[in-house]
């Protein structure tokens, strides 16, 4: 017998979106928060190339649906087909049909996340019905940096990550994989990054994020404590720490320890959408504004963004910071037009 939902649709649904290069352990990873006991039902939206879906088939059957989409992949040709599926799954949900709390995309491994991202924020329909909580980035140790010199698309899947996830650390030596966490840094300085442990899963640290949010954690709670931001020398770019690579997705803060210009930082914020929008993954800032004492939160993905007042400042000290994930960010002109906006300790 259907039971019908008690509340149906006053509770947005968390989605989580799982994404990593081909074979780096998404559906291992995936099989693994199945079987964990942590009391979440999680209906499962499976993406795959090809007519057949193999990896919903490696799925153990514990979740409360799989639907498999084939035959293109999330972030191009089936785009429509997820919005789709995300719309039909909430309707089976509210008549009681489906049982389900939270919803785990798995990408195919080709896949740019931030069509997918997108989709939640640009229809109405879902941005109502579902919380999209984060991108959950599998890197696999053993392929990831070469992977990464030769396909794109995996940058992409680590700048709009809110979590690293290291797959096959066991047989790579300390100092690769210690090489490896620091390229990660350098690509995504906001995301923490963990090794992926047989047996061990640490769900808190997966569901659960808010990764979206807007709120006053300019980087998630255990991101390196000390960021390593790329930086960009004079007519060119170059890596701090001696790094031989050069990738072409970076992260940059940009921080001054007091206010800036409501006026000056809204246009900068606004040309810099308007002109580099697209070479955007993720972007964050907490700002001090004059006479206002509550941050101002902005965040967003490409030209999406959005903003609201968060905490107060109460004692802790103002201070205002940007932190930036994109490709090829011209660091010099961006660190002086935020300098304009700064307004200077007296
Ligand atoms: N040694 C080791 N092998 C792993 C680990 N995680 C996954 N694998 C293996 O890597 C292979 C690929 O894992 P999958 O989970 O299918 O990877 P995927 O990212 O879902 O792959 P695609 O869907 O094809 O992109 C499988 O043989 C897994 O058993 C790990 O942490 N250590």
């Amino acid at each position: 017998m259907q039971h019908p939902n008690p509340n149906p649709s006053s509770v947005p649904i968390p989605v989580t979106v799982l994404t990593g290069f081909l074979g780096a352990g998404k559906t291992t990873l995936l099989n693994r928060i199945l079987t964990t006991a942590h009391g979440h039902r999680i209906a499962v939206i499976e993406n795959e190339f090809g007519p057949v879906n193999i990896d919903s088939e490696l799925l153990v059957q514990q979740s409360a649906e799989v639907v498999e989409m084939t035959n293109g992949c999330l972030c191009c040709t089936v785009r429509g087909d997820l919005a789709k599926n995300l719309v039909d799954l909430k309707a089976r949900r509210d008549t009681g049909e489906l049982a389900f709390d939270r919803i785990v995309i798995e990408t195919t491994g080709l896949a740019d996340p931030g069509p997918v991202i997108q989709t939640f924020f640009a229809e109405p329909e879902l941005a109502d019905a579902y919380l999209l909580d984060a991108v959950l980035t599998v890197v696999d140790a053993i392929h990831a940096p070469r992977q990464l010199d030769e396909h794109a698309v995996l940058l992409k899947q680590i700048g709009f990550a809110d979590r690293l996830l290291v797959s096959k650390s066991e047989g790579v030596a300390a100092d690769a994989l210690e090489a490896l966490r620091d390229r990660l840094a350098r690509i995504n300085a906001r995301a923490p990054i963990r090794q992926l442990v047989a047996g061990e899963l640490d769900v808190g640290f997966l569901l659960d994020i808010r990764g979206f949010n807007l709120n006053e954690n300019l980087l998630a709670e255990d991101a390196p404590a000390t960021p390593r931001f790329r930086m960009a020398a004079k007519g060119g770019s170059r890596v701090v720490g001696g790094s031989a690579h050069n990738d072409e997705i970076g992260s940059l803060l940009l921080e001054h320890a007091g206010d800036v210009d409501l006026d000056r930082i809204g246009a900068f914020v606004q040309g810099l959408l308007d002109r580099r929008g697209d070479d955007l993954l993720r972007y964050k800032g907490v700002l001090a504004i004059p006479g206002q004492p509550n941050r101002l939160v902005f965040q967003g993905v490409h030209r999406l963004a959005g903003f609201d007042y968060g905490a107060e400042w109460d004692d802790a000290a103002r201070r205002s910071r940007i932190v930036v994930i994109g490709r090829r960010l011209p660091a010099d002109e961006l660190r002086a037009g935020f300098a304009e906006c700064v307004i200077a300790a007296l």
